[in-house]
């Protein structure tokens, strides 16, 4: 009898498990047929193996020989990524609000489920918050009134910057701890120096940042994201509850001042943290009820958001310019010109200059900080390219590969500015040009466009004007990338500053 038992399961485990496996491989490649094409993956772990760590790279090779529509699959999920203007015009234009969710990774669900602005869907919440991020900190008057704040802090990094006149910089470093300042100026008027949230704000975000740019096995297998096989759900909600404890820090001395300002601000000043705070005692806007959490949120967004993509902007800035020495020379003859050397550079010069101007749109266009923009799910299924794209499918838009097509720049991969001195106006980041993306399009482009605009080319016309940078001795340039939500560089650039002008100017 017992034998009995032991042949017939024998006979199951022989027959069944494998009849099984196999029809579910037949539907999942069934489910694929309908989706745009792509290369060939293995079953369960998809294309994974054999892909490169630089996605973008990786997917704009694929895409030369399976389209600019083209299905990659990552463990068991189908996405599809767009490599060209027209599919990416037919995603965000054509179809804008189907395309008006991001896709939402396991970590960022662990986190911010619905309390930010990156990973809220389309709706009425994001809506609102992104209607509050954009009048109160992003709008052209909110970021007038505290011109004084960034004035402020990037003469700070000048005079860091002559502290260290003849020894090795880190580009990147100084440039993010000055846009890190300004945002937390601007939101709660604090600074990264002199408030002890500064370093541990910093901690919490880098390790949530980290988080997020972990490849998670919760997202390639979506039925296993509840065992957090790599514990970086775990790991991102510490940070995040670490964040959190700052904030409410900053929120409980806000407070305080508040009850001894009889509700007036720090300074009688009206700054985002305040005006969040005055809006959740009201219960929120007339549709949308305010929650805590979600002031918390989207304060992480903004900063996050506007502090690592500016300074690895500058960062590659200053790296193609110092291998381009032509291209430094007529960016200082032009802040020279505008400015003089009697003086340093003001905001206010900005719109006069047009060739430092150009020399951003083409760190824009080579460098696109956010390479695949931030994923994207369809609210529901839809045609690109004569293909079908089901609901929910992760949509990458290659925003890299579109800004290299030869086809629309000639000598695509050369950094050369001039090419935005002429015909300027066809390439701003209204997001209407599909060939030039940098900050996205569509209902989801970034709302943080002025602010980083402007403080690109001040940032740049402040290193540039007052200094000059070489290499250390028998280091070479290296403008190899590191691929991750932001595209860096894969070694931060270390450089030596000397002045070219009088220091007595900076003391005036
Ligand atoms: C060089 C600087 C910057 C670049 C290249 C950049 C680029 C981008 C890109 C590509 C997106 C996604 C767009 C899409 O999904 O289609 C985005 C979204 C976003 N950016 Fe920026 N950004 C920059 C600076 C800033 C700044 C300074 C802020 C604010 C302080 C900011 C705040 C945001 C926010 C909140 C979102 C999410 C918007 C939403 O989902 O509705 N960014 N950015």
């Amino acid at each position: 009898m017992a034998m009995a038992i032991s042949t017939n399961l024998n006979l199951v485990l022989t027959f069944c498990i494998p009849t099984v496996l196999f029809l579910l491989f037949v539907r999942w490649l069934k489910k694929g047929r309908s989706l745009p094409p792509g290369p060939f993956g293995l079953p369960l772990l998809g294309n994974l193996p054999f892909l490169s760590p630089d996605l973008h790279r990786c997917f704009a090779d694929l895409s030369r020989t399976y389209g600019p529509v083209m299905t990659i699959r990552l463990g068991c999920r189908p996405c599809v990524v767009l490599s060209s203007s027209s599919a990416a015009r037919e995603a965000l234009r054509d179809n804008d609000l189907t395309f008006a969710s991001h896709d939402v990774p396991a970590a960022a669900l662990a986190a911010f489920n619905g309390i930010n602005l990156v990973w809220n869907p389309y709706g009425p919440v994001w809506r609102m918050l992104r209607k509050m991020s954009v009048r109160e900190v992003l709008s052209a008057s909110s970021l007038e009134a505290v011109r004084p704040l960034r004035r402020r802090e990037v003469q700070r990094m000048v005079e860091t910057i002559h502290a260290k006149e003849g020894s090795a910089v880190e580009v990147r470093e100084l440039v993010f701890l000055t846009t890190l300042s300004v945002m937390f100026g601007m939101l709660w008027g604090g600074t990264v120096n002199d408030e002890g949230a500064g370093n541990e704000f910093k901690e919490a975000m880098d390790g949530i940042m980290e988080c997020l740019g972990k490849a998670n096995v919760s997202d390639l297998f979506p039925v296993l994201a509840p065992l957090d096989i790599q514990g970086v759900a775990k790991q991102i909600v510490r940070f995040r509850d670490s964040y959190f404890r700052v904030f409410d820090s900053i929120l409980e001395d806000r407070r305080n001042e508040m009850d001894a300002n009889e509700g007036g601000g720090r300074d009688g000043k009206r700054d985002f943290l305040q005006v969040m705070l005055e809006l959740l005692d009201k219960g929120g806007d007339s549709q949308v009820p305010l929650k805590i959490d979600q002031v918390k949120g989207v304060f992480f967004d903004l900063v996050a958001g506007g502090t690592d993509t500016t300074s690895t902007t500058v960062e590659w800035a200053i790296a193609e310019i110092l291998n381009n020495p032509d291209i430094m020379k007529k960016v200082q003859d032009e802040l020279d010109e505008v400015v003089g050397k009697n003086r340093c550079v003001e905001e206010s010069d900005i719109p006069r200059l047009p060739y430092l101007n150009a020399v951003m749109k083409e760190v824009f266009r080579l460098h696109p900080v956010v390479p695949l923009l931030v994923p994207y799910s369809p609210s529901s299924s839809c045609t690109v390219g004569g293909f079908s794209i089901p609901k929910g499918t992760k949509v990458f838009i290659n925003v890299w590969a579109i800004h290299r097509e030869p086809s629309v720049w000639k000598d695509a991969l050369k950094f050369e500015p001039e090419r935005f001195l002429s015909g300027n106006d066809k390439y701003d980041y209204s997001g209407n040009n599909f060939n030039y993306l940098t900050f996205g399009s569509g209902r989801r482009i970034c709302p943080g466009i002025p602010l980083a605009e402007n403080m690109v080319m001040y940032l740049l016309a402040s290193l540039l004007h007052p200094f000059e940078w070489r290499l250390p001795k028998g280091t070479e340039m290296n403008l190899k990338e590191h691929f991750g939500i932001v595209l860096k560089k894969d070694k931060h650039l270390v450089a030596i500053p000397s002045g070219r002008l009088s220091k007595t100017i900076f003391s005036a």
